[in-house]
């Protein structure tokens, strides 16, 4: 028996991108003759609807669109995801159709509801081992815990979560009706290393339930913030039959292995894989991200307020890498279709081009930016800011903000009745230029209708160490999902592995503001704490979840004497207590580790708190 899985890009709602991207996975599977086919959870509106899931017509819209995929599956059993609305409850359901004609819908029944994933706000849970029938546009059919069969293999599903709810999951009961092909569309949003725990959860229970298991993921930036890898699995008895390369730039990929399931491989072991090199994947997770994020939301290119610094020198190379990988992938025909970059007159002329200069011209049409001096900002940024640009082909202009700081500085001091004085205004002072720098910056994205990148850090983020409507100001954060050391650690990396030469200048440098003068010597380490502190209590004040006590607890006796420890846990919390606003308004970003401090996404606080008072004051 052939199966197949087919890795698509849907978008919410796009249902013309939709069922073009169904239509070519079943053509392609049909033209290898595949017997099975599996598309992502959700396929046909898209996993991220969000609330639009409780709205009736899109469900009636979806199964409007099912009875036109039904017809393309001629000699072919595909199994598409839609949400089916009975009585004004959603069920997140798989479609089988076999030959032209549906068999059923299976149901979900564990929802996923930790992390990123909120579900039983739209859908509802099925109960295991029932099957009912309903009625839709005058017909009859039946949805729930199915079990099919095809060519004589017995088959039935786990619908994403439903893998990861251990003892609970589907397939032990499965197992108990002598099921032999588990199938599992699934809509797994990335994060660094997950693949690993993917692997083992498809290959493992191969293992486990003795059979084979067909799992295909969701591909791309789908929504805006979630990326999904397109990873497409298919295990036999513990046998790794097929995987395939993830984060692919294309529409459509559909992967297909040759299986036998009456006779099977013989029951193995699981063999461990090589760790994850994530500052790969955080690379082509970004990048795909990125590129999908500018063509759907039909933005003409990036723009960036560029600093010489850590943060703003990642977005660049990210944008350059961005062009590297998908022309590298799609070649530059598709890229240009996708990405509408170039006119008529410029293709023949792009076309002669290749490698690093072919790079170097497209994201000079994608890639504004610019340096935005103060007396406050030192040579080696500058120089910092301009190689690197320089390197990478893009726009680099250079202008000081001086002029406007004092006219608001002049203003505010006339209408108060004294000078500022940095004895007395720090905050004030270094806020204003970090503001000034957004209007002109803005201007460029309007003037380009290109997308303003904010360079927000994980780490600046759970402190609020920036100014907001100043270097928060953009239309799009995608790095403020990772902190600060793995992005220093990652452009070190990306100067050797992935030559961006430019970047030598920004690796010898301490983070700064750049917002105090020069003599006051500003880092950001002296404003907090150290980095790797400050990411070492993040992680365990939100991830592990302990209390104040609990982090000082774990970090005594550490690098830290008691005093300097217990000072830095305070500041710690309340600066992230006093800042969960300005998280609230973060330009929307991209989640690529374990968590992120987005209240959008990963993890919720309240804007108002008692701020930790008393547990603080208790700590000792
Ligand atoms: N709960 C709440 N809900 C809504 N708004 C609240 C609020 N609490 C304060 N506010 C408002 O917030 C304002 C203060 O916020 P904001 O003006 O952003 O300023 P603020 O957070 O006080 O200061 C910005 C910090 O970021 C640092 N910074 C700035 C720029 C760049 C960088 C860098 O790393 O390059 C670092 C700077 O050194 C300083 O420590 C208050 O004036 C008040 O209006
Ligand atoms: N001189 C400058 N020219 C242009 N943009 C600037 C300048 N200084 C700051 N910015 C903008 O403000 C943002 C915040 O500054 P911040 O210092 O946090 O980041 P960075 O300079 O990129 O990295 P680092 O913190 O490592 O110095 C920058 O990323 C950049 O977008
Ligand atoms: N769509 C889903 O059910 C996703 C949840 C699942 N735990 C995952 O992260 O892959």
């Amino acid at each position: 028996m052939k199966l197949a899985g087919a890795a698509i890009n849907q978008t919410p709602l796009d249902w013309e991108n939709n069922l073009r991207n169904i239509k070519i996975a079943i053509e392609e599977a049909r033209e290898q003759q595949v017997d099975i086919l599996c598309l992502p959870e959700m396929s046909i509106p898209g996993y991220g609807c969000e609330d639009l899931f409780l709205h009736d017509w899109v469900s009636v819209e979806c199964f409007e669109r099912l009875l036109e995929i039904k017809e393309w599956c001629v000699d072919i059993v595909v199994c598409v995801g839609l949400p089916v609305r009975l009585n004004g409850i959603t069920y997140n359901t798989a479609c089988v159709i076999s030959n032209q004609k549906i068999l059923g819908f299976t149901a979900k029944q564990f929802l996923a509801n930790d992390g990123v994933h909120y579900e039983p706000r739209w859908f509802s849970s099925w109960v295991p081992n029932t099957v009912q029938e309903f009625e839709m546009l005058g017909q009859t059919y039946a949805i729930g815990d199915i079990i099919y069969e095809h060519l004589g293999v017995t088959f039935a599903f786990e619908i994403c979560e439903d893998a990861w709810r251990n003892k609970d999951r589907p397939a032990y009961r499965h197992k108990e009706k002598g099921v032999q092909l588990i199938i599992n569309p699934s809509a797994s949003h990335f994060a660094m290393s997950k693949t690993d725990v993917r692997y083992h959860l498809v290959v493992d229970a191969s293992r486990e339930f003795a059979c084979t298991y067909l799992y295909t993921n969701l591909l791309g930036n789908e929504a805006g913030k979630m990326i999904y890898d397109g990873e497409i699995i298919i295990a036999q008895n513990g046998n790794l039959i097929h995987r395939n390369v993830l984060l692919s730039f294309k529409d459509v990929d559909m992967e297909c292995a040759e299986v036998d399931i009456l006779n099977p491989l013989p029951l193995v072991d699981v063999p461990v894989l090589p760790p994850v090199d994530e500052n790969r994947e955080f690379v082509s997770a970004v990048t795909l991200a990125l590129f999908d994020y500018m063509r759907k939301s039909r933005s003409r290119g990036f723009v960036l307020s560029l600093s010489g610094g850590a943060d703003s020198s990642l977005c660049a190379v990210l944008v350059a890498e961005m062009v590297t990988r998908a022309v590298e992938e799609l070649g530059l025909e598709e890229f240009v279709r996708k990405t509408n970059c170039l006119t008529p007159e410029e293709l023949p002329v792009f076309s002669q081009f290749s490698g690093k200069q072919l790079r170097n011209a497209l994201v000079g049409k994608l890639l504004i930016t610019a340096y935005q001096g103060t007396v406050n900002s030192s040579d080696d940024t500058f120089r910092s800011a301009e190689e690197l640009a320089k390197s990478i082909g893009a726009v680099f202009y250079n202008w000081t903000i001086d002029e406007e700081v004092t006219s608001y500085r002049g203003k505010i001091e006339s209408a108060i009745g004294r000078n500022l004085t940095w004895e007395q205004d720090d905050v004030t002072l270094q806020n204003i230029q970090a503001r000034v720098r957004a209007p002109g910056i803005w201007m460029l994205a309007n003037l380009n209708n290109s997308l303003l990148l904010a360079t927000s850090n994980r780490s600046e983020a759970s402190v609020g160490y920036a100014t907001m409507d100043g270097d928060t100001a953009g239309s799009i954060s995608p790095i403020a999902g990772v902190d600060k050391a793995f992005i220093r650690q990652w452009l070190v990396w990306a100067q050797l592995e992935l030559g961006y030469e430019g970047l030598q200048y920004v690796n010898n440098l301490q983070p700064s503001a750049e917002l105090r003068p020069l003599e006051r010597a500003q880092t950001d380490e002296k404003d907090l704490m150290p980095y790797p502190l400050l990411n070492q209590m993040e992680r365990l004040a939100f991830y592990d979840r302990l209390s104040p006590q609990q982090v000082f607890e774990k970090l005594k006796g550490g690098d830290y004497a008691d005093n300097d420890l217990k000072l830095y846990v305070q500041r710690f919390f309340s600066l992230w207590s006093r800042n969960q606003w300005k998280r609230e308004r973060y330009a929307p970003a991209f989640h690529l580790d374990d968590y992120n401090v987005d209240p959008r996404s990963w993890l919720r606080f309240p804007i108002l708190s008692g701020g930790f008072r008393q547990e603080l004051g208790q700590i000792g």
